[in-house]
């Protein structure tokens, strides 16, 4: 046989998948097609585990969260043009919320786009992604897939996590070379995410201010989460006696039900603390921006805590910015409070904890009502009592009212068990996050959906059905967007957030071999959700709503500009 056929080959295909082993990759998220369907076949061949979805946004947001959810970068992997576009909106909510992600996608060869000579799906993806996330690379020779793979997991993953794009022209994955130079051609990724750790002077500087505070607060953030410094936290909030307020996605670091949690007295703690400490959470539009009534008159002192230097003074002045890793800064913290540390004032610990009892009080008997047709109180009273009983189930939450009331009604006890729409308060990442929840922590998931943001990535019912995976959908069926009453005035059309009345979303998850149920109570949402988690079968249960119950935007109707022309 001639030397050439001795010599051992391999080829861009080969290199993509054993540099993305090789980096500890175990799971790709993606829509086949050209030019990747091969990849995907033979990434699975070779044991990476290859989810195939209907549309690309819920593979991207399925890899966002995965990123999320195990500090790895998650992997979408999309055709070119429509696909890499249907995947780009994932992407860029992953890199606004922080979530480390790697968009792959297949792309034309570069003399034909910079040409423009019309090539199937031809687009110039790599200009287009770049301002939309973190980092964006693209590999023309296949000897340099490892560094490209490398770079694009040390972007993703390291500093302020977030989004990054790397594009494979068609060509690239044919082109072959020797085996044992491709071989070492690949590159492991060595600390990608060190610790980055507090200048001790910013940590004294914080202690300082923080041991002249009378009404201290902690304001707990996605990036504390993320940062799975969950004891380290703990150990802080508790020795230091400061009370608490989760954001969103950081419910359940400690639990809602702990003594110092000032959830139920959120407005209060605002308005009255002097001190807040913010570990990795943004003072942006969901705290309104560190000022205004929200925050009262008296001033504040602000302690922030974030892996991103820039993110200081973003809103208002930071009295002591400590730039850092969450696990190292909160340590340094912790190893501060030396015997001179005094407890928060008791005034100030008891005004917080009586308004957080009365409110609780005030909610409770909402939530005890076993009417029909059942309101959102009455439906998330049900749910609240199922997370209570199954901790470790994981909560995927979207929609308006049903994102707003639950966010505050269905207490969480464990870290990284409730994941929503995040930042942008975006609509359609239920399924693609309830998918990659269950794939990458084998726990059971309960999505509780809005019937609009249901809607939105709907149709991964069939997946979640393919899979066989134990999710949960309920539905909160108030027909239509908000509420369910609205009109057209001219008569010629339903109004503009109506949907079709009575409609019976199980049957969509019956069409893929899943269980149906449609329920009019919370008794009757209570027994099928718990025989759902029991199952561990895919079910959706369509829980109906009284249309009237809802109130426009939820909670946040008041960003709406309104229109002060009236016509004649
Ligand atoms: C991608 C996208 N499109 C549209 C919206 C606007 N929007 C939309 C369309 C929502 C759905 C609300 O209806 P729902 O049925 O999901 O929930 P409720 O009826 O319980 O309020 S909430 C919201 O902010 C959005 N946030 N994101
Ligand atoms: N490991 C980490 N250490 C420190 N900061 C982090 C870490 N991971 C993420 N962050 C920061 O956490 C912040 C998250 O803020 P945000 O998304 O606004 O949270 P929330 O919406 O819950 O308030 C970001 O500014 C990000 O830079
Ligand atoms: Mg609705």
């Amino acid at each position: 046989p001639s030397a050439a056929a001795e010599q051992e080959l391999t080829d861009g295909f080969h290199l993509v998948i054993d540099a993305l082993k090789l980096n500890g990759i175990e799971t790709i998220y993606g829509v086949p097609g050209i030019p990747i369907t091969d990849l995907g076949r033979m990434a699975q061949a070779e044991g990476i585990r290859v989810v195939s979805f209907r549309h690309e946004q819920n593979a991207g947001n399925a890899a966002a969260i995965a990123g999320f959810l195990t500090k790895k970068p998650g992997v979408c992997l999309t055709v070119s043009a429509p696909g890499f576009l249907n995947g780009l909106t994932a992407l860029a909510n992953a890199t606004t919320n922080c979530f480390p992600m790697i968009l792959i996608s297949g792309s034309s060869e570069r003399e034909i786009v910079d040409l423009q000579q019309g090539d199937y799906e031809e687009m110039d993806q790599l200009a287009i992604a770049k301002p939309l996330c973190k980092a964006a690379f693209r590999v023309l020779h296949a000897a340099d897939i490892g560094i490209g793979v490398a770079r694009a997991i040390r972007a993703a993953v390291s500093g302020r996590p977030g989004g990054v794009y790397l594009d494979l022209p068609a060509k690239l994955f044919s082109q072959v070379m020797d085996a044992e130079a491709g071989a070492k051609s690949l590159v492991k990724v060595i600390d990608p995410a060190p610790a980055q750790i507090p200048a001790p002077d910013a940590v004294k500087r914080a202690l300082d201010v923080l041991k002249g505070a009378k009404r201290p607060l902690i304001i707990l953030g996605k990036g504390a989460a993320y940062a799975q410094a969950d004891e380290t936290i703990r150990a802080f909030v508790e020795t230091s006696g400061i009370p608490f307020l989760p954001m969103s996605m950081a419910k359940g670091l400690l639990p809602d039900t702990h003594p110092q949690s000032a959830g139920a007295a959120r407005s209060t703690a605002l308005k009255d603390s002097d001190v807040v400490v913010l570990i990795g959470a943004r003072l942006n539009w969901l705290l309104s921006h560190g000022k205004g009534k929200t925050w009262g008159d008296a001033p504040k002192k602000f302690i922030q805590v974030d892996i991103e230097p820039k993110e200081m003074d973003s809103n208002v002045e930071i009295a002591a910015p400590l730039v850092g890793d969450i696990g190292s800064v909160v340590a340094a913290l912790l190893a501060g409070l030396d015997g001179t540390w005094q407890a928060p004032p008791a005034d100030w610990v008891n005004t917080l904890n009586t308004k957080r009892d009365e409110n609780i009080a005030k909610m409770a008997p909402r939530l005890m009502k076993n009417s029909a047709p059942m309101d959102f109180h009455g439906a998330l009273g049900a749910l609240r009592t199922v997370i209570k009983e199954r901790p470790d189930a994981i909560l995927v939450n979207e929609g308006a009212n049903t994102l707003d009331l639950a966010r505050g009604i269905i207490d969480m006890y464990q870290p990284r068990k409730r994941l929503d729409v995040g930042t942008w308060g975006v609509m359609g990442i239920g399924m693609g996050f309830a998918i990659a929840a269950a794939i990458e922590t084998g726990k059971p998931v309960l999505a509780v959906e809005g019937d609009s943001a249901f809607g939105f990535s709907g149709m991964e019912v069939e997946t979640i059905c393919r899979y066989n995976l134990p999710v949960c959908i309920v539905i909160f069926n108030n027909n239509g967007i908000y509420r369910g009453l609205d009109t057209d005035p001219t008569g010629r059309d339903p109004g503009t957030t109506v949907f079709v009345k009575d409609s019976r979303y199980d049957k969509m998850m019956e069409a893929f071999g899943g269980v149906g149920v449609n329920v009019t109570t919370p008794d009757e949402l209570k027994r099928a959700v718990d025989a759902a988690m029991d199952s561990g079968r895919p079910t959706l249960i369509n829980a109906v709503i009284d249309p009237a119950a809802g109130t426009e935007s939820g909670r946040i109707g008041n960003l709406n500009p309104q229109s002060v022309v009236k016509r004649k």
